[in-house]
């Protein structure tokens, strides 16, 4: 299950070697989603997406945020599940765990829309090979943002942020989990290396003006920085949508390289990733023990509100 945190530790993570992963080697398939307003066809596509991956030998499947629903406010509240209600009502839910225990493969379902009481999450569900749920991810950090004559977007319009990051135990290894907009802020990363992680995942959708210069440069340093594996996906780009989506899934390596890469078409990525580079990586540039942390420490700041 997905380890709590305490806000303290939050503010003060302690380093801590990763555990030796159940596989050293895997692939992984990133599943550049096309993604429509017909929410059945967005469950199947994805389904045969899944079954595609994982007959190219990927154990572990990883979808785009938001793939059964457009990026949009006003659809959030009509393709969200309820996933915590057991009744069947959960249709996009309910297919990621049975493609994982069918497939018998690890997937990190991308984001939904997710009503759980008066509130609504963009979340990601995290499956192991039989099908249970190892993880949810509600997204922590939402995406509001102001760029005038380029894009604005609030997602607190109608989602609420999540409250707790999320690290799962996997067979194939420590996946720490973010969505989108998460990756820019690095502490979380920080955090999730700390705590053992081989790999984070991030499905995202970034857009046309911010896609083309931090994407990948996030991708990167998240990954350089924290000398551990990144992986992202993107629903594909549809240029008649109302949010146009930058595509570009990527898997990065733990010395900042770019291993795999895609445009912003439709496509599935299939990838080894070998975690014996992150003790290589480690030992060549031995930053956690070089890491002056009698310095840095992060200190409380009172959040400041804009208007
Ligand atoms: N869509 C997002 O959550 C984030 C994004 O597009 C950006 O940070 O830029």
């Amino acid at each position: 299950m997905a380890s709590v945190f305490k806000p303290e530790e939050a503010r003060f993570p302690t380093a801590l070697q990763p555990p030796v992963p159940p596989v050293s080697k895997f692939k992984i398939a990133l599943c550049q989603l096309s993604v429509t307003a017909d929410k059945s066809r967005n469950i199947a596509h994805a389904r045969r997406a899944i079954e595609e991956g994982a007959s190219k030998g990927a154990q572990l499947v990883l979808l785009p945020e938001i793939w059964n629903s457009p990026y949009s406010n006003e659809s959030f509240p009509v393709y969200a599940e309820d996933i915590e209600s057991g009744d069947g009502a959960a249709p996009s839910y309910s297919m990621l765990s049975e493609a994982a225990r069918s497939l018998k493969i690890t997937i990190v379902g991308g984001s939904i829309p997710e009503r759980s009481g008066d509130h609504l999450y963009n979340t990601c569900c995290i499956f192991g090979t039989d099908g249970s749920l190892k993880g949810k991810h509600r997204k922590l950090h939402l995406f509001d943002i102001d760029i005038p004559g380029k894009i604005t977007f609030k997602e607190s319009k109608t989602l609420t942020a999540g409250q707790q990051p999320t690290i799962v135990d996997t067979d194939v290894g420590r996946i720490g989990v973010g969505i989108c907009y998460d990756i820019r802020f690095q502490e979380l990363a920080v955090l999730y290396a700390a705590r053992g992680a081989h790999l984070i995942c991030y499905p995202g959708a970034f857009n046309m003006t911010t896609g083309p210069l931090h994407w990948e440069l996030l991708q990167r340093a998240r990954a350089a920085d924290n000398q551990l594996f990144v992986a992202t996906c993107s629903p594909a780009r549809d240029a008649s949508a109302g949010y146009i989506a930058w595509g570009h899934s990527t898997l990065v390596g733990p010395f900042g390289e770019v291993i795999a890469t895609t445009e912003h078409e439709e496509a599935i990525i299939v990838e080894e990733i070998d975690y014996s580079l992150i003790e290589l990586r480690r030992s060549n540039l031995p930053l956690q023990i070089q890491r002056r942390g009698d310095l840095y420490k992060f200190v409380d700041v009172q959040r400041v509100s804009h208007h």
